[in-house]
């Protein structure tokens, strides 16, 4: 194809325009039909040129045999169907995006946030902390004598009862408190603006939530006297100024304090 110099669309559509002027002088109407032609031809290319580069696959060789109106409208329908192929990727990828988001914050096997999600979360309370915020309790909470269920139930087993306290411990708390997998067996329960009086009554409802497990059911009913499953919690509030790591670890101190007076109770440490 000749190389033509590319054309000022915009000077060719005024032409046009000055056409059906009624009181526009005499026209050279062939020439303006040219250059309208040739305006749609340089636009076509650039279609062309426009489809290669998104649609590698597609052959454009058999279109030469087309009309002008045809190939128009055959390479409008195919960028059209570009540009949904297209949206549908870009929804794909971010419901990509959103899925991967979810996996990286949450623990498969409980659904629950995860110890990365928790540290994020406590990271943010504590800039608000220093912008004044209400303060916070954590509980640490953890199942006892988990080895013992693994050992004489099998692994599985041990599985179903990490879900089954994972959901009890949740139906005890409030939609802006959070709870996360913590470690293996261990969760750790955040409670915005909760005085440590606050915190036991919390952690003592999810003691009692815990204890009425239908513990038969969730080991697949194999068994008839199981004993209840039961929680040790350590509960610390946050203290001005500290790290929230500071916080973890005196909670972390009163689970083994309550684990050490018998375990199925909660004890806290305020220092
Ligand atoms: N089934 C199962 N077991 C896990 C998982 N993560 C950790 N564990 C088990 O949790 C058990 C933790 O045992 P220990 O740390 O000895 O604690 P414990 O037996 O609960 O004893 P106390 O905490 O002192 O009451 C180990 O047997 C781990 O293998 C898990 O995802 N699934």
């Amino acid at each position: 194809m000749p190389f033509l110099p590319p054309l000022d669309e915009d000077i060719v559509v005024d032409e046009v325009q000055s056409l059906l002027d009624e009181n526009s002088p005499d026209t050279d109407w062939k020439a303006i039909t040219q250059r309208l032609l040739a305006v749609h031809e340089q636009q076509k290319r650039r279609l062309d040129k426009l489809l290669r580069i998104s649609d590698g696959f597609g052959d454009l060789t058999h279109v030469e045999n087309l009309s002008l109106t045809e190939q128009y409208k055959k390479q409008l329908r195919r960028l059209q169907k570009i540009a949904r192929i297209s949206d549908l990727y870009q929804r794909t990828m971010v419901e990509l995006n959103e899925s991967l988001k979810q996996a990286a914050l949450h623990d498969p096997l409980t659904g629950l946030p995860n110890r990365r999600y928790m540290i994020e979360r406590l990271r943010e309370q504590v800039a608000r902390e220093q912008r004044g915020a209400n303060g916070f309790t954590l509980l640490m909470l953890d199942i006892d004598h988990f080895k013992g269920i693994n050992d004489q139930y099998g692994h599985e087993s041990g599985d179903h009862v990490l879900m089954a306290v994972a959901t009890a411990i949740q139906q005890c708390l409030r939609e802006y408190d959070v709870c996360a997998r913590w470690g293996g067996e261990e969760f750790l329960v955040f409670l915005p603006g909760k005085a440590v009086v606050d915190a036991q009554v919390v952690a003592s409802r999810v003691l009692d939530q815990v204890r009425r497990i239908d513990v038969g059911r969730v080991l697949g009913g194999a068994e008839q006297s199981l004993p209840a499953i039961t929680l040790s919690a350590g509960v610390a509030e946050y203290l001005p100024k500290e790290h929230y790591e500071e916080t973890i670890k005196r909670a972390d101190q009163a689970l083994y304090d309550a684990k050490g007076q018998g375990r199925d109770r909660s004890a806290s440490r305020a220092h």
